[in-house]
């Protein structure tokens, strides 16, 4: 009774929108013990609501805008615990299926290994995700959405706000009015107007920034190595390389994201290339500032002022001398902070969650293949297709040498860049790992547990003639030097070959090794390889009626008449291994194998 709900990306072929489900174990019972008023019952009462409670439970960490924690509550149990330190954030996930954290949460590998598994999905309602260990979530299969929208504008509103407190040190004006002096000419500052303003990081904050900053009269230049250029020009800003933007700018203004690239790229070289007196504004990340360079920055006036929103360390130190600093004005991390934003953040994140824990691909998730939705409804059938070809493949190899290396060939019309096939691979991934072992795959952890086994998938495209409508004709999967236990599953040139196609949506085998076959991939499957001779049919038939397994069809595909045969059976229970035996004793028989599909 350890885990109540084990998940499963299992795909579902029969909506039009892709579906992951979520499958809990077995429906719970009701049991009525509540009007038992003694120990027992109530000891049971909490163990059922523990234990047997269908609904997943989410743990809220941080604080979560009210929108939000309604919709989580139509799904799920909501536990809203906002002070607990790392030891007890780790016992207490074990009992959680998602955690929504913000930035001042840590969810360490600690947090990953002690839930042993039930974690399914991390929110985080906000943008930077350096506060989760994205590499463990994604070994433990525990997907990670962030909400990456809704808290652009008040984080850019945020970053203008620091520009122009900063340069007419409103901070310091007001602490000192409140001190009882009245500094006019102290707090003399300067103006924005035709100032050149530097936007470290182009994307959806520091678009947004730039835009502002336009708006008052600034001249914007920007540097992000990975922006479109296009983007830049429409809103009448030119990239530049970092060493232009650095040296040429009276403003800086820092919007990446911390990254190993970007952990401390404005440091003494940096500081140095810039010119003396700059201003720089901080709404990114502490991490991307060498905080201790910025204070000799600041003493020896290269740079002359510093208006920062996040820290290395947060909250930083009482006695931190950059927070301390008299050219420094600071806000606690107050970038997202609007009523605003976090009914927008709360809201955009439980909706990733709920829909995580439903079963569905999040568009927001962080660690696993993103595909717009209408991509994703297209390929729902190819993705059913490809995990079932996964299983197949791997139960058909004979064992011993151990499968390394994968071919899978898609054959479409459509070209490289209109077809993702991420999405495919995972999923023949985890069709190929999960019989054979006790890991379990999803869309978040295959190419990680592929790799982690030494199984090397290779992909192949055949670009044909004709309408690019259909995403893709058919998906061989082959695997290479191992032997069968199906000896027609062996493809000419000594591979474990098996090719399907979606027919009226359904994911159908159409080859196994040369053989073409044309069946139904629902249910289980029985091959049977055979002398082509009257009768046999019926004689695996009625050994199948007789121990009582259903057959939901036969086919027989054949070289040449009285030659070898291929009967494929597709079987909605898995037959005994007496029932295999008999058919396998049927003289003409020359190989059975049974494969689930
Ligand atoms: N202070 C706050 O409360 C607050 C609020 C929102 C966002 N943020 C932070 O602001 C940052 C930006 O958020 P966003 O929503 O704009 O993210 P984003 O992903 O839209 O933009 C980040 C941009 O940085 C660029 N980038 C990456 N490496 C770079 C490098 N080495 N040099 C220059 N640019 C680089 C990327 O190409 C991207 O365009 C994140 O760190 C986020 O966590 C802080
Ligand atoms: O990355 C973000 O979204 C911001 O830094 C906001 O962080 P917060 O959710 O802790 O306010």
């Amino acid at each position: 009774m350890a885990a109540t709900s084990s998940w499963n990306f299992m795909v579902t072929p029969t909506k039009p929108s892709l579906s992951w489900k979520l499958s809990f174990l077995s429906p719970l019972t009701t049991v009525n013990v509540t009007r038992r008023q003694n120990r027992t019952a109530k000891r049971f009462v909490v163990f059922a609501t523990v234990f047997l409670d269908p609904k997943p439970t989410v743990l809220v960490a941080e604080k979560l805008g009210e929108a939000g924690l309604e919709l989580l509550k139509t799904f799920a149990n909501v536990d809203c615990s906002y002070n607990l330190d790392h030891e007890e954030l780790c016992t207490k996930i074990s009992l959680c299926d998602a955690l929504i954290v913000r930035s001042g949460t840590k969810v360490t590998r600690e947090v990953f290994e002690r839930s042993g598994g039930r974690l399914k999905v991390v929110g985080r309602a906000g943008v930077g995700i350096d506060n989760v260990d994205l590499s463990a979530a994604t070994e433990h299969g525990c997907l990670v959405v962030n909400a990456p929208t809704a808290n652009t504008i008040a984080a850019a509103e945020h970053g203008i706000a620091l520009l122009t407190a900063m340069a007419r040190n409103i901070a310091q004006a007001d602490a000192s009015i409140k001190s009882g002096k009245w500094q006019r000419s102290k707090y003399v500052g300067v103006s924005l107007v035709g100032k050149t303003l530097a936007v470290m990081g182009f994307g959806k904050v520091g678009s947004e920034v730039a835009r502002r900053a336009k708006g008052l009269g600034m001249h914007v230049i920007a540097h992000d190595p990975y922006a479109p250029a296009d983007r830049a020009r429409a809103i009448g800003v030119d990239l530049v390389s970092f060493e232009e933007a650095i040296s040429t700018a009276d403003f800086i203004s820092l919007h990446m994201p911390l990254t190993p690239a970007t952990s401390k790229m404005f440091n003494d070289e940096s500081f140095s290339q810039m010119k003396k007196g700059v201003r720089i504004v901080n709404v990114a990340r502490g991490g991307v500032i060498d905080e201790e360079a910025l204070v000799r920055a600041l003493d020896s006036g290269t740079v002359a002022q510093a208006a920062l929103d996040v820290f290395t360390e947060e909250p930083p130190s009482k006695d931190s001398k950059l927070v301390l600093h008299e050219n420094v004005t600071v806000t606690p991390h107050l970038g997202a902070s609007t009523t605003e934003a976090q009914e927008g953040v709360a809201i955009e994140v439980a909706e990733a969650v709920v829909g995580a824990l439903k079963g569905q691909l999040a568009a927001t998730a962080v660690n696993a293949p993103m595909l717009p939705a209408e991509i994703l409804s297209e390929l729902a059938p190819f993705v059913t297709l490809s995990e079932k070809l996964g299983r197949l493949a791997v139960q058909l190899v004979a064992g011993g040498r151990g499968v390394q290396s994968v071919k899978v060939t898609y054959s479409s019309a459509r070209g490289p860049d209109d077809l993702d096939t991420r999405l495919l691979r995972a999923m023949i991934t985890k069709g190929l790992i999960e019989p054979i072992s006790s890991v379990f795959i999803n869309i978040v952890n295959a190419d990680f547990s592929a790799k982690q086994r030494g199984l090397r998938i290779t992909e192949e495209r055949i670009l044909l003639d004709g309408s690019p409508e259909n995403p893709l004709e058919f998906i061989q999967v082959q695997i290479a030097n191992v032997e069968s236990k199906f000896s027609i599953a062996m493809s000419d040139s000594g591979e474990i070959k098996v090719e399907g196609r979606v027919k009226d949506g359904k994911p159908h085998l159409t080859k196994v090794g040369s053989f073409g076959v044309d069946v139904s991939m629902e249910g289980s499957l029985i091959l049977c390889r055979q002398v082509d001779q009257p009768g046999m049919v019926g004689s695996v038939g009625s050994i199948l009626g007789e121990e009582n397994v259903n057959v939901s069809f036969m086919s027989v595909g054949r070289i040449a008449p009285r030659k070898q045969a291929v009967m494929t059976i597709g079987v909605d229970e898995e037959p005994s291994k007496e029932a295999l035996k008999r058919i396998r004793e049927i003289p003409a028989v020359e190989e059975i194998v049974f494969l689930k599909l």
